[in-house]
């Protein structure tokens, strides 16, 4: 087992990633604090529950926990403000006070909709995130938990900090192959934002990546999450620096809501939305030609880099504009300055995000 740190003013919490380690859950989360006395909800979606649920279940009721298992619809069209409210109803059913605990077991959007549930039951009682996708190594660190509005993604949320992040990376085994394509998104934006020998690495070794060799995805869940833990160190609330781990993010969740949640994957719209920033950037002059790496290193990972289907210009400027990263009503971009820096820029012109889209479309490149 690798265990990182998590550095906040609010805590400091441990990441731990390894293999079999759903199997000593009783043992990691007493580390954090927790024992049998209090009672749990364990939250995960009706994929992830007959894979996991069981074992997680048993080995804590084994050891005297209490435990309330919930079940969501699997997929981005559960992360609402209509679930959240359930499952708080369940919460409040089964009597969790103040001392309970939320178990997140599943991706991101199981993690994200669990976490913010923990944020306002009672305004606040802890949670611990079981990580299941590539992805949640991103979702699970940092404590950014919300819910998406029909207007715009995460819309709704609030920061609160998981008490401990684990890890078991056998659980990977079982996803997939889109869902393992769209986590490596993340990997490389963290890599693309932070880390120019990280993106090197990953351009060589994607064939092993994909095949999610042990030695290889564990190296990059731990880069991606040293990445993110630093990151969220430094700026916890998103006063400056944290603004980078939106790297693609303005596109891309403008596609995500447009197209309909769950249309295309997070990581597969991020990933357009990284091309879109690359050449942005480039269109700018900010930096050095960079999509074409881009656009390269997305490709060797299975990633979309274009938009398909009818989306409308006004529907993504639209959801452009109302990004959390605007202020002042102005277009606001993390953009590449070489590989491995990005800087957050504010004030973009329609005109040339609107040529970006094209390209975007195929039509410009
Ligand atoms: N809070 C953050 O900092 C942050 C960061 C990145 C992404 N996110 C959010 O995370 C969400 C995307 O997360 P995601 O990509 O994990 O999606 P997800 O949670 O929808 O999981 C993807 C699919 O994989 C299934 N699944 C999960 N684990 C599995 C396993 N081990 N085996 C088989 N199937 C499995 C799920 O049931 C689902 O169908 C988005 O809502 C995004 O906005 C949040
Ligand atoms: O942790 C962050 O900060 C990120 O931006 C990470 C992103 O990968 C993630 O998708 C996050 O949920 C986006 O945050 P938002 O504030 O743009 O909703
Ligand atoms: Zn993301």
């Amino acid at each position: 087992m690798k265990t990182l740190m998590v550095q906040t003013k609010e805590r400091t919490y441990p990441i731990h990633i390894g293999s079999g380690l759903l199997r000593q859950l009783p043992d990691l989360i007493e580390e954090a604090g927790w024992s049998s006395e209090q009672s749990l909800m364990l939250v995960t979606d009706d994929q992830v529950a007959p894979l996991y649920q069981e074992p997680v279940y048993r080995s804590l009721t084994d050891h005297g926990y209490h435990v309330e298992c919930v079940t969501i619809p699997a997929g981005e069209a559960s992360k609402t403000l209509l679930y959240w409210e359930e499952l708080l109803t369940k919460c409040i059913r089964a009597g969790l006070d103040r001392t309970s605990g939320i178990l997140a077991l599943g991706g991101g959007v199981v993690g994200d909709l669990a976490g913010f549930l923990a944020a306002t039951y009672m305004r606040g009682i802890p949670f611990i995130q079981l990580p299941t996708t590539l992805l949640a190594h991103d979702s699970s660190v940092g404590g950014k938990v919300g819910v998406n509005h029909p207007l715009g993604k995460n819309m709704i949320g609030a920061f609160h900090q998981p008490s401990m992040v684990i890890f078991d990376v056998d659980t990977l085994h079982s996803l997939p192959a889109r869902e393992v394509a769209s986590g490596y998104a993340e990997v490389i934006k963290e890599a693309l934002i932070y880390d120019p020998d990280f993106v090197s690495w990953l351009e060589a070794n994607s064939s092993a990546l994909m095949k999610l060799e042990s030695s290889f995805v564990t190296e990059a869940i731990l880069r991606g999450c040293s990445v993110k833990a630093d990151v969220v160190s430094k700026d916890e609330k998103e006063t400056g620096l944290r603004a980078i781990l939106n790297y693609g993010h303005t596109i891309g969740h403008a596609l995500e809501a447009t197209a309909g949640y769950g249309t295309y994957t997070h990581g597969e719209a991020v990933a357009i939305g990284m091309v879109g920033a690359a050449m942005l950037g480039e269109e700018l002059g900010l930096c050095p030609p960079l999509a074409g790496r881009t656009q390269k290193l997305l490709e060797a990972f299975n990633l979309p880099t274009r938009i398909r289907g009818k989306l409308s210009n006004e529907d993504l400027m639209e959801r452009m504009r109302r990004d959390k990263k605007v202020k002042q009503g102005v277009y606001t971009f993390v953009l590449p300055r070489n590989v491995g820096h990005v800087e957050l820029i504010h004030g973009v012109e329609e005109k040339r995000i609107l040529k970006v889209l094209k390209c975007l479309r195929g039509e410009g490149r």
